[in-house]
């Protein structure tokens, strides 16, 4: 791996010659989410920001430990190829794709070039057309729709049982305490049923609304909102939000208080983030003239838990794009563990379920390499071949001091988000 681009050399899958346009569009006032046709919708939201598109102009299939690197070349090509009006030049306008990655190695990954995107920024509303052809469509007229309550959601065990993730947490302790390892993250699935077929855009817009300080997501059937960014990179900045030591809420505001406090004292926490954070920040370095790595986390308050959250900030010191730095940040310590390589194992031997997408990285970039990366929690995945189920995720980072039953807790707080997303 080359310093200025972690992720040369790449294999180069062709790419489509794209024409691109954005335009501003005036007196379009609905959320981005109510623009998302009944299907095939993608989506980044947070604080009514971001873009939602669909179509699909282009799009890219990888999977493979060089999974990374062969979507950097085709994307690549594909900007370098495109032709592109930009008449709005903020960061999320003119070309930009939507990607998902798999956890490990063998899980699928992908890139999406919609065919329309509608963008929000600082007051700024636009729409992108994306196009094979060599001359472009008009702009399609905005619509809104009003997705379908999901109706009487019913939720059953994943591959394993709270109980007998429980057992398998107990184990992990086990196994950190003989020395095999310092920190592993666990996780757990939970099976959403509904009676009728799942319309993605009703959790979408409830999870926005009630999340939105989290990044509201929709890739390829993999919906959520998460608080964790990997890595952004906007104009030579490099931002990161670490998240490790988690509480969950009880709703009386006085008590969380407490909690919070006694959560940033508590150093089965602390030295979990400490991994995390280290994680991140040993990983950043080399693409870093400076850094700015905070020595005390702060208290992250969402509706449902507490994190202690760490905002680590850098001046990009060479080319690496937000993919690349992405690509050189995963799996971090705050949904693998330490060492990296031991916990990865240690998953794939005790878990005991493929993650797919879930803790990959997903989010966007633009052709000068910009963009966002969060790490997909707090979702869940549209069962392919069954649109009225749902695998939902949680998992919970288990070091020396973990109690089995409440880490159990811990998830099923984690799980709260999608499971209200998905209620009436
Ligand atoms: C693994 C998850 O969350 C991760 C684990 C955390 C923890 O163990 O405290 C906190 C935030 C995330 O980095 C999840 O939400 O499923």
């Amino acid at each position: 791996m080359s310093l200025s681009d972690p992720l040369q050399p790449g294999s180069a899958v062709p790419a489509p010659q794209l024409v691109v346009r954005s335009q501003r569009v005036e007196g379009v006032a609905a959320a981005l989410m109510d623009h998302l046709p009944e299907t095939g919708g993608l989506a980044w939201v947070r604080r009514g920001d971001g873009h939602v598109g669909w179509g699909v102009a282009a799009r890219l299939d990888v999977a493979g430990s060089n999974r990374f690197a062969e979507a950097q070349a085709w994307w690549k090509e594909l900007t370098a190829n495109a032709v592109v009006r930009d008449e709005i030049g903020v960061p999320g306008s003119g070309l930009v794709c939507f990607g998902s990655f798999g956890f490990t190695d063998t899980d699928a990954s992908e890139l999406v070039v919609p065919e329309v995107i509608v963008g929000r920024r600082g007051g700024i509303t636009w729409v992108t057309t994306i196009s094979g052809a060599s001359s472009l469509a008009a702009p399609p007229e905005l619509t809104t729709y009003e997705p379908e309550p999901v109706g009487a959601v019913a939720f059953a065990d994943g591959a394993r049982s709270g109980t007998a993730w429980s057992g398998i947490v107990a184990d992990a302790v086990k196994r950190i305490t003989n020395g095999e390892l310092d920190k592993v993250v666990l996780a757990r699935d939970l099976i959403a049923i509904s009676p009728n077929p799942i319309d993605l855009r009703w959790p979408l817009r409830r999870l926005a609304s009630a999340y939105p300080n989290c990044w509201t997501f929709s890739v390829d059937g993999l919906i959520g909102a998460t608080p964790e960014l990997l890595v952004r990179r906007e104009k030579g900045l490099i931002t990161s939000r670490v998240l490790a030591g988690t509480i969950r809420r009880t709703g009386d505001d006085a008590h969380d208080l407490a909690l919070a406090a006694s959560l940033a004292r508590s150093s089965k926490d602390l030295e979990e983030h400490e991994y995390a954070v280290r994680s991140v920040a040993d990983a950043l370095k080399p693409h870093c003239k400076s850094m700015n790595v905070p020595e005390t986390p702060f208290v992250l308050h969402l509706p449902n838990v507490m994190h202690l959250a760490s905002d680590v900030a850098g001046v990009a010191a060479n080319g690496a794009s937000a993919l690349g730095l992405a690509a050189a940040l995963h799996p971090s310590a705050a949904i693998c563990g330490t060492p990296t390589d031991v916990a990865r194992d240690v998953i794939g031997e005790i878990e005991g379920m493929p993650r797919g997408r879930f803790s990959g990285p997903v989010g966007w970039m633009d052709a000068a390499g910009d963009g966002e990366w969060c790490i997909a929690l707090r979702c869940g995945q549209a069962d392919p071949d069954d649109p009225t189920r749902m695998r939902l995720f949680a998992g919970a980072g288990i070091v020396a001091g973990s109690d089995p039953e409440a880490e159990l807790a811990e998830t099923n707080a984690k799980l709260v988000p999608m499971r209200d997303a998905l209620g009436d």
